[in-house]
């Protein structure tokens, strides 16, 4: 098929090269023109394992095409998929205004009768204003063409992107028409093939999916983290709890982690999208009002026990591993590490920061003499007084304690994603701080520090 995929950032650029990948031809369209030179020089912008080969391998077959030109993008395109942002607006409900301007655009184009589907994460009822305000356009242009339109969000992961989309656990398609579905199911056949793996609803339940499903995996997250807290006040460990609790199949281990606060461009946002849509339907959804405020709460939680360690972080140096919100991306939106930097630097502390791929997001966010952004893990450690983990990047997951031991001023390790075995690492010499892994190993492990 010939297809066109509008804003080629995570979602758009891992669509298009996915579905280039199994015989599409892909116009890949973005007002960004710094991206799309990149693009068309081969340089992937973002860091996503396996994207490079994807979209190179496609290019050179000459099935997927970069542009900043909308009539060249959408000529011949017969599904037009939009998947440009959706950032938070001023009162937390998601702005859709790129999704609406970015349709509006393409349809002026188009040259025969498309489905328009909208891929980003939109409030209920977007579909419906996509819908009536293209359909309006079509009217004022006498535009001999069709336009349908139909909801298929993303469910895919940073980091693991490719392997989301090309086996994923459900597409979910909310369609006004059966035409359409058909069409949608074709284009999506290669990837449903032993098992019907497609959801067709309405357009409307088909946006309400998206968010719920990050609801429920932000909900998780904090009530681990809210449990976290808890088990270090009566000295449980969170490990224990979550290799427990997540054995009974209905609960399940996956995304059960506690941590320093969830992160990234999605559920921080769509949760507050979420809760902005039901106050402004008068059905407010007290839960997640809870789970927003845990998740903030949390991601000053580093900060508070490496205060509660050291005393006043004037003049310290903290070393710190992981800048980006997750491993395997490159993405530090709403990461957790911004605010912890944020907040040593405002005590007055040395930060020497390392991340295998996010310093240049980072640096460009912060600018401050006393933030060190440096080339290796152990380089971070050079000079510092203790090492916080906030990000679990593969690297970082058996380095040498002893040498931490031997190199840090004041040992010690806070690890914000308990990767760590807190007997051998305080065997080794460090004193160990996780996440909600009991009160007593934190006594017994907190002496005093001399300056
Ligand atoms: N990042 C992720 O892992 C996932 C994101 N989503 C959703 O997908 C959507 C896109 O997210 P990302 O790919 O992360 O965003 P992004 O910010 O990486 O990329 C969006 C791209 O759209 C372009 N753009 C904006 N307005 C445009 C317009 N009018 N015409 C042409 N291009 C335009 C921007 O220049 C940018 O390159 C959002 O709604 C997000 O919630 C859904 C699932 C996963
Ligand atoms: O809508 C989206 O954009 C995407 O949002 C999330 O994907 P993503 O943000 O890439 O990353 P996750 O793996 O969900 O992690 C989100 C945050 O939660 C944190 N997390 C995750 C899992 C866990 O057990 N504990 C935990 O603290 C991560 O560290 C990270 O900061 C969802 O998992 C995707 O299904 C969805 O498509």
């Amino acid at each position: 098929m010939n297809l066109a995929v509008i804003g080629v950032g995570y979602v758009g650029l891992v669509t298009g090269a996915c579905l280039a990948d199994v015989g599409n031809h892909v116009s890949c369209m973005d007002r960004d023109a710094g991206k799309i030179a990149r693009l068309e020089r081969g340089d992937i912008p973002i860091f996503e394992p396996g994207l490079d080969e994807v979209v190179r391998r496609n290019a050179t077959g000459g099935r997927l095409t970069f542009t900043t030109d909308m009539a060249r993008a959408v000529c011949d395109a017969d599904i037009i998929f939009i998947a440009v942002g959706t950032p938070p607006a001023e009162d937390g409900s998601a702005d859709v205004g790129r999704v609406l301007e970015a349709a509006m655009e393409a349809v002026r184009y188009i040259d025969r009768d498309v489905v328009l589907v909208v891929k980003s994460t939109v409030p209920v009822g977007t579909c419906d204003r996509v819908r009536d305000a293209v359909q309006a356009l079509l009217r004022t242009m006498r535009s001999p063409w069709k336009v349908t339109v139909a909801s298929n969000p993303e469910f895919l992961k940073e980091g693991s992107a490719i392997d989301d989309f090309q086996r994923p656990d459900r597409i979910v398609v909310g369609t006004y028409d059966t035409a359409s579905l058909t069409l949608l199911r074709a284009l999506y056949s290669p990837y449903n093939r032993n098992h019907d793996r497609l959801i067709a609803m309405d357009v409307r339940s088909s946006e309400f999916t998206k968010y719920a499903a990050n609801a429920m995996l932000a909900t998780r997250i904090s009530l681990m983290n809210e449990l976290a807290r808890l088990a270090e006040k009566v000295g449980a460990d969170i490990e224990e709890v979550r290799r427990g609790a997540g054995a009974d199949p209905r609960i399940g281990h996956h995304f059960l982690y506690a941590g320093v606060g969830y992160g990234g461009s999605c559920l921080p946002k769509d949760v507050s999208a979420l809760s902005r849509l039901a106050a402004d339907n008068d059905e407010p959804l007290d839960l997640l009002a809870g789970v927003q405020r845990v998740n903030e709460r949390q991601k000053h939680l580093l900060f508070e026990k490496v205060g509660k360690v050291l005393g006043d972080l004037s003049g310290r140096t903290i070393a710190v591993w992981g800048l980006a919100f997750k491993p395997n991306t490159d993405d530090i939106r709403d990461a957790p590490s911004l605010v912890l930097i944020r907040e040593l630097l405002a005590a007055g502390a040395r930060v020497r920061a390392y991340d295998p791929v996010a310093a240049p997001g980072v640096a460009a966010v912060i600018k401050d003499p006393d933030l060190a952004l440096v080339g290796s893990a152990r380089d971070a450690c050079l000079g510092a007084d203790v090492l916080v983990v906030v990000t679990e990047w593969r690297e970082f997951k058996s380095p040498d304690f002893r040498w931490l031991a031997k190199t840090l001023n004041q040992p010690a390790i806070f690890d914000g994603r308990n990767i760590y075995d807190a007997n051998y690492v305080q065997e080794c010499g460090l004193r160990y701080f996780g996440v909600g892994r009991g009160e007593t190993v934190i006594e017994a492990a907190v002496v005093p520090v001399t300056a």
